[in-house]
């Protein structure tokens, strides 16, 4: 069964003359994984401050299960947002966190927790003014995922976490949601590393929504084609090229929607390959910019 967590209509945000967050519609459905992605300060952060009741919209309505999020204890108490830069009282250590966090999270799983501060090798005696950077990450991953919050937000949560530590977030992200679903929405540049993850994308920028998706569906929307750079450009010349990618006498071109049956076969008589694209790739073309700062080399003219 699912339902609608989040109905925004008309979503605004504005910071005097400056619109962050211009006349959004969007639903959030029970028990998915989102990504809300974007380039920066595209208003995901403000979205996602406006969801958890930090923030008053100028205009629009906003429903979070069923009610205005703001000042609506019952609303609130349903939700985790675990920001980029997570603030907590001073000389508290992360075993003070973890006390703490029944208080506010009724479905909170202290064993679960243990087992994170294992994966995550985090020193829960030691202050958190003293925590290295990807430490402090670790306790508000572990605070986001032990708290089994209905509707949970992860803003970047991984500044500083080497790769094996976002690796640990990913893995028992997955397991955790396998067995105890909800609804998360989880806002990264990391979008290659996330991609499996997430079931739905919605992308901002400038403060409206430029797609609101499917996860598969983006994935299957663009295909890319592979092989001897003459055989690659003469197949693609009239298709809605969005990428080009290559070395020497080899290229990688991607190309907006499917292909038909009868080009895969042509593609294969050809010996080209075909592969599917990457969503980063895809919102890269979207927004017009690499997200993540890649370095695939573009193809020689
Ligand atoms: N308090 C504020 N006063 C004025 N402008 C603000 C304020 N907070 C955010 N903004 C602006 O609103 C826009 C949206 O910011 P927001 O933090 O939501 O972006 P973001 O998508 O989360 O970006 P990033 O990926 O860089 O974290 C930005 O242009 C930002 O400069």
């Amino acid at each position: 069964m699912t339902g609608t967590v989040v109905r925004a209509t008309g979503l605004t945000k504005r910071y005097g003359s400056f619109t962050a967050v211009d006349a959004v519609d969007f639903t959030l459905e029970e028990n998915r994984i989102y990504g809300l992605l974007g380039r920066n300060g595209a208003g995901k952060t403000t979205i996602m401050q406006l969801l958890t009741g930090q923030l008053f919209a100028n205009a629009g309505s906003l429903e979070v299960f069923g009610r205005e999020p703001a000042e609506h204890a019952d609303v609130l108490r349903r939700m985790c947002f675990i920001a980029e830069s997570q603030r907590y009282p001073e000389d508290f250590t992360p075993a003070h966190v973890f006390k703490s966090a029944p208080w506010f999270f009724e479905n909170w799983d202290a064993t679960f927790a243990e087992q994170l501060v294992a994966d995550f090798r985090l020193p829960v005696k030691r202050r958190i003014k003293k925590l290295s950077r990807g430490q402090l990450s670790a306790v508000g991953v572990i605070v986001g995922l032990a708290s089994r919050a209905p509707l949970t937000f992860f803003d970047e949560p991984y500044l500083g976490l080497d790769a094996v530590a976002r690796h640990i977030f990913y893995d028992r992200l997955l397991e955790d949601y396998a067995e105890h679903p909800r609804t998360i929405v989880l806002s990264t540049h990391l979008i290659d590393e996330v991609a499996n993850l997430l079931e739905h994308v919605i992308l901002i920028d400038q403060g409206r929504i430029l797609l609101d998706s499917d996860a598969d569906e983006v994935r299957g929307s663009a295909t890319t084609i592979a092989g001897p750079r003459a055989v690659v450009e003469s197949f693609v010349a009239d298709r809605p090229v969005i990428g080009r990618e290559g070395l020497g006498g080899l290229a990688s071109v991607t190309i907006d929607g499917r292909l038909e049956q009868r080009d895969r076969i042509q593609a294969a008589e050809l010996g080209l390959e075909l592969a599917p694209v990457s969503l980063q790739q895809l919102i890269v073309h979207l927004t017009g910019t690499d997200l993540a700062g890649s370095t695939e080399q573009e193809a020689a003219a």
